[in-house]
């Protein structure tokens, strides 16, 4: 299973922009777990999940965190999601009061998933595109969906040439 679509455009996200971002989407999240004892665990989908979900974690002072990896994607290239490494069950259970963390949803495919491991759970993702709308319960940000969003942890501080040119 493959998805090939062009992506026209380029989201470029500083670190400032996501700490911010994922500082927004903690504030939304606060006080909206279960009302009998709230957020208990943090899980960071690894590894885009991890410094998002690092931010919520400090945020609303969540010290319980676990990670389940899950591999999509070669660069922008898409194939069958595969859990590479599992969260602790013992302590998730079915998913009730953990937030599932994670940088974005695309097609939602690594959301599906992650909802048959804890059908529970509360998913959260800082940008979000259409198609992955229904998967996640909260995000901040919504980009189309030919756009491909690149992390600060992709990318680097370079030369530009001036607009005008030099001789
Ligand atoms: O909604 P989907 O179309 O499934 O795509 C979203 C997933 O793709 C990326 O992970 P990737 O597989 O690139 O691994 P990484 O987090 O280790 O970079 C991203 O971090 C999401 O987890
Ligand atoms: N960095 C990055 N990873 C992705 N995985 C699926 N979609 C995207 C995207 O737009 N950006
Ligand atoms: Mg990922």
């Amino acid at each position: 299973m493959t998805n090939q679509l062009p992506h026209e455009k380029g989201f470029h996200v500083s670190w400032d922009q996501l700490h911010r971002d994922a500082r927004a989407l903690a504030w939304r999240l606060d006080g909206n777990g279960p009302a009998d004892g709230g957020w208990r665990a943090v899980v960071a989908i690894t590894r885009g999940g991890m410094a998002p979900a690092m931010i919520v974690a400090r945020e609303l002072d969540i010290r319980t965190v676990d990670t389940i990896s899950i591999k999509s994607y070669n660069h922008q290239t898409q194939s069958k999601p595969q859990v590479i490494k599992s969260p602790d069950m013992d302590l998730i259970g079915d998913g009730t009061g953990v937030l599932v963390v994670d940088d974005l949803v695309d097609t939602g495919r690594t959301l599906e998933v992650v909802r048959q491991h804890m059908p529970k759970a509360h998913i959260a993702t800082v940008y979000a595109k259409p198609q992955g709308r229904p998967q996640v319960d909260s995000f901040i940000t919504e980009v189309s969906q030919d756009t491909w969003i690149f992390f600060p942890w992709d990318m680097a501080l370079q030369y530009v040439e001036p607009y005008r040119g030099t001789d």
